[in-house]
């Protein structure tokens, strides 16, 4: 059966059997939002990419805005998924039936036309990943990429990077080249069983320092700690640093559906209760939930 046909070999799918996150003990301030989720399919609607590393279970946009009520949050941002590739209609769908309380974040291939461009630019897409994981996708070449680059300009958009912290030192200076803003995935991934003082996390603090155009999300306790739920002790060192040094170029998500986690499953509520200890106080709190987000995905309400 081909990869791209209407079923599909699902990974174990915890959204079958999960009755859902308890309520965090943290209470987001009003306006709060979750700056890095996905949706998945559903498949027979919006197929997998053939090309896919991975097959996720489906997670709809129903889903998705319903954990964001249940969490006390107020609106989301959409980041396109390798498992969809440069079909980024899943992502548009949850996007454009939001009410406006989503934005999003497209993957395009390098062949991408403007007309196409334009299109994602007028329903809500305001930037563009680029992913070095390479268990998830076969990376473009910078080169490439820094074309990208001068093409989204235009749209006022931004570049979401994903990359592992063994991977920097190779992209530092590509990443330091790119003048518009871009936003770090996951801290880019430290190993949190090092020293947070260590010449890992200093070089990341370093590209941070170095270039104030770029922005980190400070996410996935349950991809990086080893210590493990639910309080992901480890975690608690890095975001903290980054928060307390960059607070106004922070931002918060859940990461759910949370694909490709094969440690545990967690339950949103410990996530969003790891907020206060990287972000111990209100005036951190609403920079990382309110005012860096929209700022930066919905400058047009000014706030
Ligand atoms: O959600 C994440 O950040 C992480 C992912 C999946 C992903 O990003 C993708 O498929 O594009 C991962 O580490 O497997």
């Amino acid at each position: 059966m081909s990869a791209a046909s209407e079923t599909f070999e699902k990974t174990p799918g915890w959204l079958d059997w999960f009755d859902g996150p308890s309520k965090p003990k943290f209470t987001p301030p009003p306006g709060a939002v979750d700056a890095h989720c996905h949706v998945f399919g559903p498949g027979h609607k919006f197929p997998f990419a053939p090309e896919r590393k991975y097959t996720p279970c489906d997670a709809s946009k129903h889903q998705l805005y319903a954990l964001r009520d249940h969490l006390g949050f107020s609106r989301n941002v959409l980041v396109q998924a390798t498992c969809h590739g440069a079909d980024n209609r899943a992502t548009m769908d949850a996007v454009m039936s939001s009410g406006g309380k989503a934005k999003g974040i497209a993957s395009v291939k390098p062949s991408v036309t403007d007309e196409e461009l334009e299109l994602l630019n007028a329903n809500g897409i305001k930037g563009v990943r680029f992913n070095f994981v390479k268990r998830l996708v076969d990376p473009l070449p910078p080169a490439v990429l820094a074309k990208l680059v001068e093409r989204i300009n235009k749209f006022g958009w931004h570049i979401v990077i994903y990359f592992e912290a063994e991977e920097l030192p190779e992209l530092y200076d590509f990443i330091s080249s790119i003048e518009t803003v871009v936003v770090v995935d996951h801290m880019g991934r430290p190993d949190v069983t090092k020293d947070v003082d260590g010449p890992e996390f200093s070089l990341f603090q370093k590209l941070m320092e170095e270039n104030e155009n770029i922005w980190s999300k400070v996410t996935c306790p349950e991809r990086l700690s080893k210590s493990g739920p639910p309080t992901y002790d480890d975690f608690v060192p890095f975001g903290a640093r980054i928060v307390e040094r960059f607070p106004d170029r922070v931002l918060w998500g859940t990461d759910w559906p949370h694909p490709n986690l094969t440690s545990h499953m967690p339950d949103d509520a410990w996530l969003v209760d790891m907020i206060p200890r990287i972000a111990p106080s209100e005036a951190l709190q609403h920079k990382l939930l309110v005012d860096n987000p929209m700022r930066l995905y919905w400058p047009e309400e000014g706030k």
